[in-house]
């Protein structure tokens, strides 16, 4: 437990043996995080994963000994962030919820046998719990139908939710234990891998923030955002639009014998050359979801596999599987590779890559060898 502003406590847990968070690789952990307002009624905004309840409900009762929590805000139904929730309502049964619409029928289909009242809030409507007020704003799809935010108007906090998150799961508590250059990369590799279909629903919920004064942002997962607000704000509104930078090269391959790992290194050679700045990730290597955090902000995106079996290697059809879905817009791409007879796999390769929406440029083959 930790307090963060006046009646403020920061009650969530600390995960760092989580590796894999629905496909994403998380190598340094995350954090599940809740907060408590304490005022002449408490509130609690969030739960955590349920492996943590025990953990929650100690930090829970560190702050409040024998109080009791009178409502919850829950932003967000993800097992993740309401995981606890039988557990809390089991020991704080007079707690009401608070949540969207969805929100509701989300965590009905998820607890179906927990027993709690419900309200659900849209845009617009307050929480009073004293010296304290509190409103909702809801951002559908940021990243589930359920998602909101909610903003704590006397201490100006804005409990983000999965928005500015960052899976770090190390004990740092502010972006500024580790300062700017931390923070925007682990935001970064959160928001590629994560937040990124959703560009349209992110720019909407910026306009609507921008309604309110933020001197503190403190999402679901990772450090609380004080120091570095206009700095992540500026970033989010930038990957919303999809902005790239224009002499960035995003290099992505494997290889069974070595020669589409050199076809690789000669387009390294030939970018960096030009001026180009050039980050090449091998996929027996390093996970995809790496390679995801890298086409945030690279213009150019070559995706290289040999054919295996008339096709492309499982490894690099996993990563363009799962850039497709997450929607990246704007980029040039290129399909290289190599082969010894048949060659199916740059084709396979070119066509997911243009499929994505790609401008492509002419793929590049070689017959065994370069
Ligand atoms: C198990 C296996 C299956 C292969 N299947 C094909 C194939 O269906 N069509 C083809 O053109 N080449 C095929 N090849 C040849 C490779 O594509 C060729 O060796 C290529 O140069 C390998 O590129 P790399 O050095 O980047 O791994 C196969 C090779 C192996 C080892």
């Amino acid at each position: 437990m930790i307090k963060i502003a006046d009646n403020v406590y920061s009650v969530g847990v600390i995960d760092s043996e989580v590796r894999i968070f629905h496909g994403y690789y998380t190598p340094l952990g995350t954090t599940y995080n809740a907060y408590l307002v304490v005022d002449d009624q408490v509130t609690l905004i969030d739960f955590v994963k349920e492996k943590f309840a025990e953990e929650f409900l100690k930090n829970i009762e560190e702050v409040l000994g024998d109080r009791t929590i009178d409502s919850i805000i829950c932003n967000h139904v993800e097992p993740d962030h309401s995981g606890a929730l039988p557990q809390v309502v089991d020991k704080y049964p007079q707690a009401m919820i608070y949540g969207t619409a969805n929100c509701q029928k989300e965590l009905k289909a998820y607890y179906p046998d927990a027993v709690y009242d419900f309200t659900v809030v849209k845009a617009g409507d307050f929480l009073d719990t004293g010296k304290h007020h509190f409103s909702f704003i809801p951002m559908p799809m940021v990243h589930w139908p359920d998602s909101m935010s909610t903003y704590l108007a006397e201490e100006k906090i804005l409990f983000s939710n999965d928005a500015f998150g960052q899976h770090t799961g190390t004990g740092e508590l502010f972006d500024t234990d580790k300062g700017l250059e931390r923070l925007l990369d682990r935001a970064g590799d959160y928001y590629a891998n994560i937040v990124l279909p959703f560009g349209m629903q992110v720019t909407k919920l910026l306009d609507m923030a921008s309604a309110f004064d933020i001197q503190m942002i403190c999402p679901s997962h990772g450090v609380i955002i004080t120091k570095y607000i206009p700095e992540i704000i500026e970033k989010y509104i930038s990957w919303s639009k999809n902005e790239t930078n224009d002499k960035q090269v995003l290099i992505v391959y494997d290889t069974m014998w070595g020669t589409t790992e050199k076809m690789a290194r000669l387009l390294e050679q030939e970018y960096t050359s030009k001026g180009f700045t050039v980050e090449t990730v091998n996929l027996t290597e390093e996970h995809y979801s790496h390679a995801m955090a890298r086409v945030l902000e690279a213009k150019y995106i070559f995706v290289g596999s040999p054919t295996l079996n008339n096709t492309m290697l499982p490894s690099v059809m996993a990563f363009l599987t799962y850039m497709k879905g997450l929607k990246p817009k704007g980029r040039i791409g290129k399909a290289f590779g190599s082969y010894g007879w048949s060659g199916e796999s740059i084709g396979q390769v070119n066509d997911l890559l243009a499929s994505c929406g790609f401008e492509m440029e002419d793929p590049l083959k070689a017959l065994w060898n370069v």
